[in-house]
């Protein structure tokens, strides 16, 4: 079983919306409304942003933003869908461990720095395998909960290849528990989703845990 036949299980037609290029890009502010909120902020946190040395920071949290939420503007099931067909019969686990990455919470805007451990059975065509870790990155940059951001690049990947099932596991430390709040320094959060045959089956679920490292 692939695809959307089963929402329950497999990754859900709203998920598969969400990770699309979302249309409120229509209403995004001007750059200079942008920087003015930066300057804003600044005076909040209890800084002068006339000084000298803040002067040109709001353009550059601008520019740094553009890079941080990059994913916004991508498409992470369109990133994935050049594949290629020429892979004789093999239909073992394709994996890729230790895609490290950045996130933000949608909570706090405060940093997720994680790792994502991905793996799928591929039908008849694979995936070059950057494309996993494009697809990470362009469901990392944007506001995330850990959770949603696992269940993303499960249902992208399923979406892009159609496998006979797709793992993926994170494993991330969040800015607004170490650095902020109850300060959880090395408090990691582990998250899994697990489509297909690895929701079905434990032995394989089991090999790609271990070889995730857990
Ligand atoms: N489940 C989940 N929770 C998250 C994630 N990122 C941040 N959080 C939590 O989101 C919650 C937000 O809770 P609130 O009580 O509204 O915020 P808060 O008062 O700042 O909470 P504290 O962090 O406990 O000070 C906190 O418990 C965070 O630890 C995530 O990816 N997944
Ligand atoms: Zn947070």
């Amino acid at each position: 079983m692939n695809g959307f036949d089963d929402p329950a299980v497999l990754g859900s037609d709203a998920v598969r919306a969400n990770i699309t290029k979302p249309s409120f890009a229509r209403s995004r502010p001007s750059q200079a409304e942008a920087e003015a909120a930066v300057r804003t902020l600044i005076s909040w946190a209890g800084d002068d942003p006339a000084r000298p040395g803040l002067l040109d920071t709001p353009s550059r949290v601008a520019r740094a933003y553009e890079e941080w939420f990059r994913g916004y503007k991508e498409d992470p099931v369109e990133l994935l869908e050049r594949t290629f067909d020429e892979i004789g019969s093999y239909s073992e686990a394709v994996e890729l461990h230790g895609i490290r990455f950045h996130s933000f919470c949608e909570h706090h805007m405060a940093g997720i720095e994680g790792t994502a451990h991905i793996a799928y059975l591929p039908v008849g065509r694979v995936v070059g395998i950057s494309k996993l870790a494009r697809a990470v990155e362009s469901c990392a940059r944007r506001l995330q909960i850990q959770e949603r951001l696992t269940d993303e690049i499960a249902t992208a990947i399923d979406a892009a290849l159609k496998p006979r099932g797709v793992a993926v596991v994170i494993e991330a430390e969040h800015g607004c528990m170490t650095s902020r709040g109850i300060r959880a320094h090395g408090a990691r959060l582990v998250t899994r989703r697990m489509l297909g045959a690895y929701g079905e089956d434990e032995t394989l679920r089991g090999e790609f845990l271990a070889a995730a490292g857990f």
